[in-house]
C-alpha cells in the first residue's frame, strides 16, 4: 500500500536527506523508523504525508503517486492519511471535541454521523470525560490522545507518527503505545519515527533503520541500538 521507488530528496541548501530510498509496506503493517539524530527519519516520514515532496523517485500510497500529486488534491490524501506530531498541533480555542470534529469532512457528513464518530474516537482514546475541556487544560499525554483521536476520525488506512511519544513521560508514552497496538489491530498501518529504544525493542514490530538518508536495516521483529 506504500511503496516507494529509488526516493531521492536534496533540500535546497545542498543537503541530501534521502539518497536512494525503495522500501514497500504492506496494509496492516506497524512499522518503526529509528536511527541517529539527522538521519532523514523526519524527511521519509514528511514525504510520506506530502509535507516535502521527493527531487526524483516515485512515492505511491493506495496508488496515488505523491511524487506528482497536484497540490489542490492534498487535503483528499490528508482524508486517508492520518498525522501525528510529536507536539500535538491542537488548535487551542477549539475544545476537544472540536479539535476532532474539525478534522470531519463536515459537507460529507451529517451532523449526527459527525456526533458518533467523534463521540467513538474520544472514547477509544479514552478522553469522553474531557470533550468540553480546552487544550490549555490537557496534560501532555491528554493532548496526545486528542491528536491521535483527530488523526483516526476519518477512518484512514494509514496513520503517521513522528515521534509521537517524544515530548511525554515513559508511563504516558506506553499508554500512548498502547493506543496505537489497538487502533493497528484493527487493520489500520502505523509508520512511526521514533528515538525511544525501549518501546521499540518491547513492543516488537517491523523495525526500518535510517541512515546518511539511506535505509541501512529492514528487519521484522526487529530491535534497535544492539546491533554492532
Ligand atoms: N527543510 C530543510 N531544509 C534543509 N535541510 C533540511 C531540512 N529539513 C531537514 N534538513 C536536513 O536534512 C537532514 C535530515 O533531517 P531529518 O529531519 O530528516 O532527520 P531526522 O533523522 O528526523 O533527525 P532527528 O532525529 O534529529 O529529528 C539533516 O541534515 C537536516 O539538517
Amino acid at each position: 500500500m506504500i511503496v516507494m521507488k529509488d526516493v531521492y530528496k536534496k533540500y535546497p541548501n545542498g543537503v541530501v536527506a534521502a539518497n536512494g530510498i525503495n522500501v514497500k509496506i504492506g496494509r496492516g503493517e506497524f512499522v518503526y523508523v529509528v536511527g541517529p539524530s539527522g538521519a532523514g527519519k523526519s524527511t521519509f516520514i514528511k514525504m510520506m504525508y506530502r509535507e516535502e515532496t521527493p527531487t526524483s523517485g516515485s512515492i505511491m500510497i493506495n496508488s496515488i503517486n505523491l511524487a506528482t500529486l497536484r497540490s489542490k488534491r492534498v487535503p483528499y490524501l490528508r482524508r486517508q492519511i492520518g498525522v501525528v506530531f510529536q507536539d500535538f498541533k491542537l488548535l487551542p480555542k477549539l475544545n476537544v471535541y472540536e479539535n476532532v470534529a474539525f478534522a470531519l469532512e463536515v459537507i460529507e457528513e451529517t451532523p449526527k454521523q459527525i456526533r458518533k464518530k467523534v463521540n467513538e474516537v474520544l472514547a477509544l482514546v479514552g478522553l469522553t470525560q474531557k470533550a468540553r475541556m480546552f487544550p490549555n487544560e490537557l496534560s501532555g499525554g491528554e493532548q496526545q490522545r486528542v491528536s491521535i483521536a483527530r488523526s483516526i476520525v476519518n477512518s484512514p488506512k494509514v496513520v503517521i507518527a513522528d515521534e509521537p511519544t517524544g515530548n511525554l513521560d515513559p508511563d504516558t508514552s506506553w499508554d500512548i503505545m498502547n493506543i496505537f497496538e489497538q487502533i493497528n489491530s484493527r487493520g489500520t498501518t502505523i509508520v512511526m519515527a521514533t528515538h525511544n529504544k525501549e518501546i521499540v525493542n518491547t513492543i516488537r514490530h517491523r523495525v526500518i533503520v535510517v541512515d546518511g538518508g539511506m535505509i541501512t536495516r529492514d528487519e521484522y521483529e526487529g530491535v534497535y541500538g544492539y546491533e554492532s
